[in-house]
């Protein structure tokens, strides 16, 4: 069933940290992490978990879109960072927003998670379903080692979202997911463990691990192909893209991908200089920026691309 993008938005918590105020805690500087990922700084909460920032976007949504509460049919957040096992995130975002009569569930597929989530609300608009509300949300933060340098630098807090609607004409021109399980240990957080002795004790949560040269190169293999494969679909070639939302989660990944789809880069928007590697929430806050800066217009052909733990890749082919 054909559906459209309503509207965006997007919220980041307050505080910044930048590389050299990181630098006073960890063995690092400003000038390896920016050489290195393009990151200058990023946002970090201070008291506001993951559905509170997605309660924020919500509601920014709802306003755009002079959408009452009552009126959303579905709350989906794609988050590898929720606020508890249960209740979901959505399921409390549901209950902020006062969304009574909307079902409510988070898809955990990491940064690939609001490719996945939006594929999947897309599977649900239809005849009973007309309104959608689709997250992106992270606090990242409270599962990052803040003595490892080598994954505290990467990371940011945020959210964004969309709302979708039915709509008669077909905006989903095409699509790619794809997970590759055998691989997924090469990037772990929040891992739980189950020991031999009766009671078993609760675990705590653990922080990231990432063999970064590993995630590295199956993201310089992984998004160029499935980006390829989503346009095939569709019918389209690259030249025929005006906007590519890649997931920010390294600058010198996204100007491989742009060289491997022989694409000028003024065509790959970025912010992961000002926000880091924000997981799920990184396309719909670029998204919502470019939206905000006309970068996008009604009408334009958009891919967005989310790529990592999983380990997933996800492409979506969008008429704006
Ligand atoms: O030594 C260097 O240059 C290092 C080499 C390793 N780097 C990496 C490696 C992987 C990621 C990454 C992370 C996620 C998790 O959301 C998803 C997708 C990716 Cl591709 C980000 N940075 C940083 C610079």
């Amino acid at each position: 069933n054909n559906w459209q993008i309503v509207t965006t938005a997007s919220y980041v918590p307050q505080m910044t940290v930048s590389n050299d105020r990181l630098s006073t805690i960890m063995d690092t500087s400003d000038e390896w992490i920016r050489t290195r990922t393009g990151i200058r700084r990023r946002h970090i909460s201070q008291g506001e978990n993951t559905a509170d920032l997605a309660t924020q976007v919500g509601q920014r949504l709802l306003a755009k879109a002079h959408w009452a509460p009552t009126s959303l049919d579905l709350i989906i957040i794609a988050t590898m960072s929720p606020d508890s096992y249960t209740p979901s995130t959505a399921a409390i975002v549901q209950g902020f927003l006062g969304a009574t009569a909307a079902r409510a569930f988070d898809v955990s597929a990491a940064c690939s998670g609001f490719v996945y989530a939006l594929d999947i609300a897309s599977r649900f608009i239809g005849s009973e379903c007309h309104r959608v509300m689709v997250i992106g949300s992270e606090v990242l933060s409270k599962i990052t080692n803040w003595q490892d340098r080598t994954t505290a630098v990467l990371f940011g807090d945020g959210a964004g979202g969309v709302l979708i609607e039915t709509d008669p004409e077909p905006h989903l021109l095409g699509q790619h997911l794809a997970t590759f399980g055998d691989r997924g240990n090469q990037l772990v957080a929040g891992q739980t463990r189950v020991n031999h002795q009766f009671p078993p004790t609760i675990t705590d949560v653990s922080p990231f691990q990432m063999n970064g040269r590993a995630v590295y190169r199956f993201a310089t293999h992984a998004v160029p192909i499935s980006i390829q494969t989503a346009l095939q679909n569709a019918g389209l070639t690259a030249d025929q893209v005006d906007r590519f939302i890649l997931h920010q989660a390294n600058i010198r990944i996204i100007q491989q991908v742009a060289r491997r789809l022989v694409q000028p880069m003024t065509k790959f928007p970025t912010n992961i200089d000002q926000y880091g590697n924000t997981s799920a929430a990184s396309e719909p806050i670029l998204l919502d920026e470019c939206v905000r800066q006309g970068l996008i217009r009604r009408g334009d052909l958009v891919v967005l691309s989310g790529f990592g733990g999983g380990l997933t890749v996800g492409t979506m082919i969008i008429k704006y």
